[in-house]
């Protein structure tokens, strides 16, 4: 259970240069908290990014379903929030319209308590970290270290041809909110991209071509 201080926030979001939506609550988790899963179990995590469209979630669709992962994608829990009218739901709405990214504090929040729910201990986590600012928050709250950090690579045409045409209803699947989102993803993801890059942890995976021939380009880092 997460316990919540009001102190300042821990997270240092100024320096990480992210325009937060001001209606974002104060409240922190508490850092005693940190670093720490409830239950007492290590959980194998892995990373999926990529800009808006790549392929993200079609190709963990089918990562999860061969090699028994569990897909979490994060634009999803946040998705939940909004149609479960939480307390949050109002700000993440607000937040995915414009297409910027949601404050960490809520966004790991969800994401730890999805970790410690269910059995499988194996997760493929979709469209997370998209900042610098989530992945420090992540690392701090939530502390596992990814085994393998995927990154779908495409150009923006593509990109944006593709969340047009996606048709799941979503309010960010327009021109304007696309545009932003890539710009929120050159400025914000791919610093994140670079540093796991550093780290020697990145698969870059070209995504264009068919879903069976980027699913064959993924197989070599997960049939092992
Ligand atoms: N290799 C591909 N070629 C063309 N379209 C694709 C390909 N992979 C996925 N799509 C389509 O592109 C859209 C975005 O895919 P999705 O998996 O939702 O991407 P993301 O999760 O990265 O935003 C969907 O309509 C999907 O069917
Ligand atoms: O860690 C995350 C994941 C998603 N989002 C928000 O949710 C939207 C949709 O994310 P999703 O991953 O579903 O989009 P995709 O990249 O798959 O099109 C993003 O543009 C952000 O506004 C966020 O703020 N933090
Ligand atoms: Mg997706």
């Amino acid at each position: 259970m997460l316990r919540r201080v009001s102190s300042p926030s821990m997270l240092n979001q100024v320096a990480y240069g992210l325009n937060f939506v001001k209606a974002v609550s104060t409240e922190v988790l508490n850092p005693a908290d940190a670093g720490i899963l409830s239950k007492a179990r290590s959980p194998a995590i892995n990373f999926v990014l990529g800009g808006p469209g790549v392929g993200k979630g079609t190709q963990c669709t089918r990562i999860a379903e061969i090699y028994g992962f569990r897909h979490l994608s994060v634009g999803d829990l946040l998705r939940k929030e909004i149609s479960s009218n939480s307390e949050y739901g109002d700000m993440i709405l607000e937040t995915i319209t414009k297409g910027k990214i949601v404050s960490s504090e809520v966004t790991v929040k969800l994401l730890k308590s999805a970790i410690e729910s269910g059995e499988n201990d194996r997760f493929l986590i979709d469209g997370f970290p998209r900042s610098e600012e989530n992945r420090v928050a992540y690392e701090q709250i939530i502390g596992i270290e990814p085994e393998v950090v995927l990154f779908f690579d495409c150009n923006e045409e593509e990109m944006m041809k593709r969340v047009l045409h996606r048709n799941q209803g979503r309010v960010d699947d327009n021109i304007d909110t696309t545009k932003e989102r890539l710009r929120v993803f050159e400025a914000y993801s791919l610093p994140v991209i670079r540093y796991y890059s550093q780290k020697g942890k990145l698969h870059k995976i070209n995504a264009i071509g068919t879903e069976d021939e980027i699913f064959e380009r993924l197989r070599p880092i997960f049939a092992t």
